[in-house]
């Protein structure tokens, strides 16, 4: 598993308001919105395309366009909607496939409570968008699924990882499948909740509200 911590001045700026509790929620949700995109432009990099050829009004180029099969982004609801359009908008021809789960906040154990996938996902370059990374029980779970349907080329894209979540990652998954994850700042360590530390708190609350 490669781990990517961008480090960029922009991602560090709008990464320290987001953490502020003082950010409300529309704030959050545009830097989120943000960050995100400037993540996906590092996530992206091994992107597959194929030669193309545009007609300029002076001669043909010669050029790139995204291949075939088209990337399949994958938001990890609740949080991760709050990444999706970040994405698609550098990925506008990407397919969207959605995950629903939850961490149960007493065991910190990851339910599945929605899947909608293709089922057959091999060849496909899959973009999971989860904001936070904490044990790494709902991301493990989610690549798991996608390795599951013959996703071997799997990105994940996250604001906050915890070292503990890595390290989860690193020994529940397989190996053979290339798996990165690409992050804003991987944080201290997490707190006795299971929260990461300094975090930014509980990222689905900030996004949306407490439910
Ligand atoms: O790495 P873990 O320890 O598994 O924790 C991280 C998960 O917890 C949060 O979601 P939550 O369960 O709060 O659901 P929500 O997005 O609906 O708020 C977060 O968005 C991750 O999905
Ligand atoms: O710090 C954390 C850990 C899990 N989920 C969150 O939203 N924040
Ligand atoms: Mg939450």
């Amino acid at each position: 598993m490669q781990t990517l911590a961008v480090d960029h001045p922009l991602v560090a700026h709008k990464l320290t308001t987001l953490r502020d509790v003082r950010t409300d929620s529309p704030t959050f949700r545009r830097l989120a919105d943000e960050l995100v995109t400037l993540l996906a432009y590092e996530a992206t990099r091994d992107v597959r395309v194929a030669p193309a050829t545009v007609e300029t009004p002076v001669e043909p180029a010669q050029g790139v366009q995204l291949a075939n099969p088209k990337p399949l982004v994958v938001p990890i609801l609740r949080a991760g909607l709050g990444m999706l359009d970040g994405m698609t908008r550098l990925l506008p021809t990407a397919e969207v496939g959605f995950l629903g789960m939850i961490r149960d906040e007493g065991t910190l154990q990851a339910q599945t409570y929605a899947t909608r996938l293709p089922d057959d996902l091999s060849g496909r370059q899959c973009y999971v968008l989860d904001p936070m990374l904490a044990t790494g029980g709902t991301l493990a779970a989610a690549i798991k699924l996608l390795l599951d349907r013959g996703a071997r080329d799997v990105t994940a894209l996250c604001l906050l990882a915890a070292p503990e979540g890595l390290r989860f990652l690193e020994e529940t998954l397989d190996s053979a499948a290339p798996i990165r994850v690409v992050t804003a700042a991987v944080d201290s360590h997490l707190n006795e909740h299971g929260f990461i530390v300094p975090g930014l708190g509980d990222a689905g609350d900030r996004l949306y509200g407490v439910v």
